[in-house]
């Protein structure tokens, strides 16, 4: 099959890759000039691990181009992807301007029957929305069939995603075109769940919004965990093996951040109050996630009140592990925080350093390494459980100014942090060394 997918983001160029080493004959379209140079070169302009490698393959086999020219990567296309950005607007709902742009596009440059799959996450409804664009705007007298095929992939491991998913959601009100679809993925061997356009697009939102609520739950049990003394993880790993709840997606932290969640939980509440609902329940999810985003800085400032000339390590940036990605990561908040408060900051992440430059304070100093940023602090803070950070080297902490650790992201085994000359605070699980404590006061 002859594929363009418009917009190269994480899920545009995944998703493009993967279909040409599957075989396709893909073209992807970026209106970003420089994305697409660095791209020709086959180098991706995002980190996810594998990506640069499959992308080089396939460009070299001629199935991978790239273009910034849309009439010129609509070119004998059988399948246009729709995969650009659907980011928060000010009132929390989805801005549709990027996609009706595409849809725009697809209509004046298309001159033979296409088949328009949307996977960018949008509201119910747009995909309607989008077919009336086209047919509105259409210049040539061609046939177009519109599928919404959501994407579930995760930032970080997005081609093992895409590769072993869970299902491919297919919503069509063609049955021939839901085929073509199906057919098209049949060599990643992922089940194809086929229905109707609006149950697709919501059964999108709905899996994001239920995710959040496992980990918002899991936030609230660990906070109640820290007050009567239980262990959040024992808790997880018990609740987990009973199979109607899972082990997946009940690993307490500093609440969720990221591309989707955030702005998708926002935009389902949106999508509710527009049809006179109130989705209490997930109003509930994000002000509990607003809330867990602060707890390492109110673990700080319970144990040093005064910020002012301390010197902070942050140990990861990114929202994540194995991304680059800095969208509503947690570092953005506790940065802005500490600054206020007039904290000296050493930050450090294995990626998403780059990205953090042109995103947080001027004021933020950058280390190498976890060990660099942590010496000589007053405190270090775990905001992303990154394996360097996970397996720093222990005896670091005896180079702190006062070694206290509050980890957002419990990295460290607690009998190992008990051994060590470190006073230890994590989520929903007990603190350790306060005899030390005592010490310093
Ligand atoms: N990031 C994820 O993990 C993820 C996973 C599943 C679904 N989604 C959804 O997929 C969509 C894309 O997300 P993303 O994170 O890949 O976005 P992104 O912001 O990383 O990338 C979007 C790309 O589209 C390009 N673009 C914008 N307008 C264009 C146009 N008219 N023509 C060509 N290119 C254009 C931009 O230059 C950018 O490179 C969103 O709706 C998102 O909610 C994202
Ligand atoms: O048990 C958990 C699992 C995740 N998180 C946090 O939740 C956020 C999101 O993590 P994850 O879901 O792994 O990453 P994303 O790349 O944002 O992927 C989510 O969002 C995508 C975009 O819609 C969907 O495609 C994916 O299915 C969905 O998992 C991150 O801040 C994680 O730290 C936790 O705090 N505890």
């Amino acid at each position: 099959m002859k594929i363009s997918v418009v917009g190269t983001g994480y899920v545009g160029l995944v998703t493009g890759v993967s279909l040409s080493e599957i075989g396709h004959t893909v073209t992807c379209i970026d209106i970003d000039e420089n994305k697409v140079n660095k791209m020709r070169q086959g180098k991706s302009p995002i980190y996810e691990p594998g990506l640069d490698e499959m992308m080089t393959k396939n460009i070299e086999s001629n199935r991978l181009f790239f273009t910034t020219d849309h009439k010129q990567g609509f070119e004998g296309a059988d399948v246009i992807y729709i995969a650009v950005g659907t980011p928060e607007k000010e009132d929390g709902s989805a801005n549709l301007a990027f996609v009706e742009q595409v849809a725009k596009d697809i209509a004046t440059n298309i001159k033979k029957d296409t088949i328009v799959v949307t996977k960018s996450t949008v509201p119910v409804g747009t995909n309607h929305k989008v077919k009336q664009i086209i047919h509105i705007n259409l210049v040539n007298d061609v046939k177009v069939d519109i599928v919404s095929n959501p994407e579930f992939l995760k930032e970080g491991s997005a081609i093992e995603d895409s590769f072993h998913g869970d299902r491919i959601v297919v919503g069509s009100e063609s049955a021939q075109a839901a085929d073509i679809i199906e057919e098209i993925n049949k060599p990643f061997g992922v089940t194809v769940y086929k229905t109707d356009i609006r149950s697709a697009e919501m059964i999108k939102y709905a899996s994001n919004a239920f995710l959040a609520t496992k980990i918002s739950f899991i936030n609230e049990i660990s906070n109640i965990c820290e007050r009567v003394d239980a262990n959040v993880e024992e808790v997880a790993e018990g609740m987990g093996m009973d199979k109607r709840i899972g082990s997946q997606f009940l690993k307490a932290g500093i609440g969720y951040g990221g591309s989707c969640f955030p702005k998708d939980t926002k935009a389902l509440i949106q999508i509710a109050g527009n049809v006179d609902y109130e989705f209490e329940l997930l109003k509930g999810v994000v002000n509990v996630n607003k809330k867990q985003q602060a707890l390492l800085l109110n673990k700080l400032n319970e144990r040093l009140p005064d910020l002012k000339g301390k010197r902070i390590a942050l140990l990861g940036l990114a929202f994540k592990p194995n991304t680059d990605d800095m969208r509503e990561a947690a570092s953005i908040v506790v940065t802005e925080n500490l600054i206020k408060a007039g904290a000296e900051i050493v930050a450090f992440d294995p990626i998403a350093t780059e990205n953090a430059k042109t995103l947080l304070s001027e004021k933020v100093n950058y280390a190498e390494s976890a060990e660099e940023a942590i010496k000589g602090s007053d405190a270090a803070l775990i905001l992303t459980e990154w394996d360097e950070i996970k397996n720093v080297n222990r005896e670091v902490f005896d180079t702190m100014n006062y070694p206290l650790v509050i980890d957002g992201r419990n990295c460290f085994k607690l009998e190992e942090m008990r051994e060590r000359r470190v006073e230890y605070h994590s989520v929903g699980r007990p603190s350790i060394n306060n005899d030390f404590k005592k010490i310093y006061a």
